[in-house]
């Protein structure tokens, strides 16, 4: 893969050129019958998120297993209802829109998603699942040009004709998702959400994919939410990154700025996590995250994050940190800072309450 996408001018977005806009967006889930939760309990799983995405670009959203990137995702493509706050998409509320205008909405939306084989219909050839979205989108695209149209997809996510006919089990890991592509390239979107599009795929082809995504950007102009909870791809892909904790945005800010400039202790961790092939990784202290995210059901007080952090302290428990300009870029640490020299040298306790 080639080095780090060029920069979005002025790193943050403007609120004026944003396409998409999240503000202050909660999911809570009603415990109903979950296993583990007494009645009545809920999962907060993703708390007061906002951010902006502007045409053409990509924002990585990353963080551990279960900090909410999904349900953020879902949010975003309407297939989960926030509980409050709300998501604008070319200006409209997608929350005070009618049946027909979300589906309109819809269109320009659309998801790939992280198993290709198990989103893909193991009965219908590449050619019917490419044309799926004009079943409910018939106008996209005239009856008699369909075929070629077809044919102009599968050759722009790099598959040629002969893979029309094909069905899915017939296909590798990296096709099938280039085929998980092509129906989301079906209805022209301007947004694509991709959740973890190549978590199962093997390296060299999760490269292949991630750069076929890059050169997809380019010609059409396409924006990314590009959910991942590996952070060796986000400097392939992304603009922007927001690194999220237990259903928080904590940092957010230009790729270049979270690599070289992180400030919360959290991204810091992750960063420090990376594999030290990683050329983001070279001159990067390793060390390693201690501890159990809490349960979302049971979030801290204050700073979700201090019950692992290496710098918290009384007020951490009291005060929770308001996602803020620290240090050049928004981070939701009272003790923002460069500085690796605690967290970097130590391995962190197991636990810390
Ligand atoms: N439909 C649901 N009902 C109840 N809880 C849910 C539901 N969907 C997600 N959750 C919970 O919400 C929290 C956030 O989940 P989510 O899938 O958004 O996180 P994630 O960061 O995408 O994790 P992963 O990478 O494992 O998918 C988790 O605790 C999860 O168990």
């Amino acid at each position: 893969m080639s080095l780090l996408r060029p920069r979005a001018a002025g790193g943050e977005s403007p609120v004026s050129a944003a396409m998409l806009q999240v503000r202050s967006a909660r999911k809570t889930f009603e415990s109903r019958g979950i296993v583990g939760l007494g009645r009545g309990e809920s999962i907060q799983a993703v708390r007061d998120v906002s951010f902006d995405l502007a045409e053409g670009e990509t924002m990585a959203l990353v963080g551990e297993s279960g900090c909410g990137k999904t349900t953020l995702a879902r949010m975003v493509v309407g297939l989960e209802t926030p509980t409050s706050g709300s998501i604008t998409f070319e200006g409209r509320d997608l929350s005070t829109l009618r049946p027909a205008q979300v589906r309109q909405v819809r269109r320009r939306i659309q998801m790939v998603f992280q198993d290709p084989y198990a989103s893909l219909n193991p009965y219908h050839t590449v050619e019917r699942i490419v044309s799926e979205p004009w079943r409910a989108f018939p106008d996209a695209v005239a009856k008699a040009d369909r075929p070629a149209r077809i044919r102009e997809i599968l050759r722009l996510v790099g598959l040629d004709d002969r893979f029309a006919e094909r069905f899915p089990h017939q296909l590798s890991g990296g096709q099938r998702q280039r085929v998980g592509i092509a129906r989301a390239l079906a209805v022209e979107p301007r947004l694509i959400v991709c959740d973890e599009p190549v978590a199962s795929l093997d390296v060299s082809v999760q490269a292949q994919i991630v750069n076929l995504l890059r050169d997809l950007q380019d010609r059409l102009g396409v924006a990314y939410l590009f959910i991942t909870h590996d952070l060796r791809l986000v400097s392939h892909i992304a603009d922007r990154v927001g690194v999220m904790y237990l259903g928080k945005l904590v940092e957010s800010g230009a790729t270049e700025d979270i690599y070289d400039r992180a400030t919360h202790p959290y991204t810091q961790a992750l960063l420090g996590n990376v594999p030290l092939t990683h050329p983001w990784r070279e001159d990067r202290p390793q060390f390693v995250l201690g501890g159990e995210v809490p349960s979302p059901a049971d979030p801290p007080s204050g700073c979700g994050f201090r019950t692992r952090c290496w710098r918290a302290d009384q007020r951490c428990a009291d005060e929770e940190p308001a996602l803020v300009d620290r240090l050049g870029h928004p981070s939701a640490c009272h003790y923002a800072s460069f500085d690796l020299e605690h967290g970097a040298t130590t391995t962190l306790p197991k636990e810390r309450t």
